[in-house]
């Protein structure tokens, strides 16, 4: 809508005064920055000259501990502010860019009314008497993505506070100069929206702040529920709401937790980066990021050969169809199960009786104390121990006869004769060593046979610590053959085992044999190996995000869940892009159920990513899809294009990539069924577009032209999609149904398909007037 001169007149003078007041506090910002810095410099220059350094005396030393301790505790509380200063300074600068993008007239009743602007963060006036800006996330904020113009209300510790909205407004402001202004609840639709989501795609994903909607807004500000499930369509904004609620709890939490508390487990380290820039855009520290996979490769990663997520996708995608993989599918679902789980703990029921594997320890070749030892030692403690104690105490016995055995070896000949071979610098060493430790001085060191006996305990010392390692790390216990056990004859649980156990236990006991684990026994296998070694868990993370959390085991994410015992979970994902091979046609953990009905579910059905001719395209790709509600978005229908043979389809991608360049779009990406697939298109065409293969999920992304397997590009966007070979048949059954729907829905702006027949194919079920 237009405005009459005089309304965008007032509002344009009252940015500008507000931009008064924030180069005034820029100002002032800067001022205190400096003293500051000089502070620093100084403190940094000087550091020694204000601390005594004297090592003479044992009091000595302990006053020139306590002067250094002083003189560094100083010098990075003055680091501190100063980072404070300078994230208080990017955020000052960000707003004088754009000061805030709403503003609601509230009145509670005819005295108490209030025009409340609204922005990425609070700002008062000069007086510091008034707020000019409202944080979006303060209690009276959320009238402003929550009503529209009439009777609103919003809650505050005090009470729920009602009122009437009298006006509602958006702006736009460039460089501090308004552009673009809209008062909402009049026009149709939300203009502001309309523009912001026409833009081009990113390689970072942006903040939504100025135009949550109100579903994603409840999921934002949800503070009761201790495990949040969201099920939401491709592009409804579940990671948006995700970040911005990450910002909320910040705020509103700020006195009690801060951004290392908050833990986001992401899909890859691809997405990792594209949704890293949100938090600090809004003037927060970023939380920690994660993969899953990253987790177990930390703990894992020397022990076994590990599959990775992808690499079990793409063997699943490549033999699917040729009956190979029949088995293997039974035992990931069956494995990654919560029956699986409690096949564990009863296998440690089992394991407290017998069963448990040990491995003897040998120093020199020789076993010292033998796995038969350990394992009487172990069998003989109290079973109502828990088996995490018992081991517990069998490390403290290992140890304490390792010393037993250290004392032998002393006696032996060899630690004299290494010792020597001792170099110059392991006799100073020994040397200092007896001075601190046993107050000698330089003639009583000359007393050889004390030297030579320190020298040999140091020898045998050195030579055990990588035994003692071991043994504090549990490497006592054979974890492989435990795990194996698992699988056993000698261990039946019948009522538990799926149809083709026999074989699945085969298969297992000879990868772990191998030293090759699969995704699906990783988890397990941690499980099983912490409860045996007590691992402890992570007190310190108040919540935890899973997002695309479709894709996590029910498994996983009771192994996740008990890792974080004091977290609140957020889990967001869309059954409908569930293409890992452990979910086919099973529940999900964004299932109730898999809750026992713990949990509070929202749901979002609106996406806003693409345009509405391909929300519609692509709802019809699913069985279930109707209730998929596009935003009112314009732009081109899908493209499908018939090729026939190799050239063509070279032809045809090359054409439309260029067309597409040539109307603007920067960030294309051609799609494809596997790794392999992909690499073959990168033959085809990859050189003409100069277009970058992603073939790893380390790669950072980029705009420009991409081709990537579809399982890379999920959670990510692009202007425009170019899916290849559509009608193959690996996109047929129920699974390839999800990721053809999957790479659609990866399309903001355009959609074209190229496949080779596509009537007995799940294009042919799509309505014609649809798509060109
Ligand atoms: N309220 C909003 N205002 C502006 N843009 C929005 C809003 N909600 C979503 N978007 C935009 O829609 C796109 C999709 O959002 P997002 O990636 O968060 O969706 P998603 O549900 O996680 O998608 P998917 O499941 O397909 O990965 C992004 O470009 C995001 O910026």
């Amino acid at each position: 809508m237009t405005f009459e001169g005089n309304d965008w007149d007032v509002e344009q003078q009252r940015i500008a005064e507000v931009r008064k007041v924030i180069e005034a506090k820029k100002e002032q910002l800067l001022k205190s920055t400096g003293a500051l810095k000089g502070d620093i410099i100084d403190l940094r220059k000087k550091f020694w000259d204000d601390v005594t350094v004297n090592f003479d005396e044992v009091d000595d030393a302990v006053e020139t501990y306590a002067s250094i301790k002083q003189q560094s505790e100083l010098l990075s509380e003055r680091e501190r502010s100063h980072g404070q200063y300078y994230k208080n300074k990017k955020l000052l600068d960000r707003m004088e860019e754009s000061p805030y993008f709403g503003r609601i007239d509230f009145a509670e009743d005819e005295v108490a009314k209030e025009a409340i602007y609204i922005g990425i963060s609070s700002l008062m006036d000069k007086e510091e008497d008034h707020f000019l800006v409202y944080d979006w996330r303060a209690p009276v904020s959320s009238m402003y993505y929550d009503f529209e113009p009439g009777p609103a209300h919003y809650d505050t510790p005090e009470g729920t506070v009602e009122g009437e909205i009298e006006l509602k407004r958006q702006f736009v402001t460039e460089n501090g100069m308004l552009t673009g202004m809209f008062n909402t609840g009049i026009t149709i639709g939300d203009s502001l929206l309309q523009k912001v989501l026409g833009d081009q795609a990113s390689s970072q994903m942006k903040s939504i702040v100025a135009t949550i909607q109100k579903e994603q807004n409840a999921i934002i500000r949800n503070e009761s529920s201790r495990l949040l499930l969201v099920q939401g369509v491709a592009g409804s904004g579940k990671t948006s709401a995700a970040m911005q609620r990450v910002a909320y709890l910040l705020y509103r939490y700020r006195k009690q937790m801060n951004a290392d508390q908050i833990l986001l487990f992401s899909p890859n380290q691809m997405f990792s980066s594209y949704v890293a820039s949100v938090l600090p855009e809004l003037g927060e520290e970023p939380m920690q990021q994660s993969t899953f996979q990253e987790y177990v490769s930390k703990r894992l990663d020397d022990e076994f050969d590990l599959q990775t997520p992808f690499e079990q996708l793409e063997s699943s995608l490549v033999t699917k169809g040729s009956g190979e993989n029949h088995h293997e599918k039974e035992a990931v679902d069956f494995k990654s199960s919560a029956s699986f789980k409690t096949m564990i703990d009863n296998y440690l029921g089992h394991l407290s009786s017998n069963g448990m594997k040990f491995r003897s320890i040998k120093f020199r070749g020789e076993v010292r104390i033998s796995a038969e030892r350990i394992e009487e030692f172990f069998y003989q403690l109290d079973s109502a121990m828990s088996m995490a104690n018992r081991v517990d105490l069998v490390k403290d016995w290992l140890s304490s006869q390792l010393k037993h055995v250290e004392k032998e070896e002393r006696a032996k000949d060899w630690p004299e004769e290494e010792a020597a071979l001792l170099t110059k610098e392991d006799y100073l060493k020994a040397f200092q060593n007896l001075e601190q430790h046993q107050n000698f001085n330089e003639e009583t060191f000359n007393d050889f046979e004390k030297e030579e006996n320190l020298l040999k305990k140091m020898v045998v010392r050195r030579r055990m610590a990588s035994l003692r390692r071991k043994i504090a790390n549990y490497k006592f216990i054979q974890m492989e053959k435990v795990y194996e056990g698992l699988f056993n004859e000698s261990f039946p649980q019948v009522d538990l085992q799926p149809k083709n156990w026999t074989q699945i236990s085969k298969h297992t006991m000879q990868n772990v044999q191998e030293r090759y684990l699969p995704v699906e026994d990783q988890t397990p296998y941690l499980y099983l190996q912490d409860q045996l070694e007590g691992r402890k868990v992570n007190a310190s993370i108040r919540y935890v995000f899973m997002d695309e959390a479709q894709d996590y085991s029910v498994f996983q994410y009771l192994y996740i869940k008990e890792m974080f015992p004091y977290a609140q979970f957020t889990l967001l994902g869309d059954k409908h892009q569930a293409i890992y091979t452990h979910n086919h046609g099973g529940m999900t953990i964004l299932d109730k159920q898999a809750h026992n009905g713990e949990a509070k579910k929202m749901e979002l059905s609106r996406s806003y990513r693409s345009t509405r001719p391909i929300v519609e395209f692509t709802k019809h790709l699913l069985e279930d899809g109707a209730s998929i509600e596009a935003f009112n978005r314009d732009g081109q229908l899908p493209r499908l294009w018939e090729v026939t043979e190799i050239q063509e389809a070279k032809q045809k991608i090359i054409e439309v990539v260029q067309d597409r360049h040539r109307e603007g779009h920067e960030t294309i990406a051609i799609l494809c069924y596997s790794l392999e697939e992909s690499k073959q298109v990168n033959q085809l065409v990859g050189e003409q577009l100069g277009a970058t293969l992603i073939y790893k999920e380390t790669q950072q992304f980029q705009s420009g032209v991409l081709i990537l397997p579809v399982y890379f590009a999920k959670g990510i966007e692009f202007d425009s999609v170019l899916v290849y070979d559509a009608a193959q048949q690996g996109y047929q059954d129920e699974e390839g149904r999800l990721m053809l729907y999957t790479a659609c829905t990866r399309a903001m702006h355009e959609l074209d398909i190229l496949y080779n027949e596509k009537d007995s194919s799940i294009l042919s079920e799509i309505p014609e007037e649809l798509y060109t």
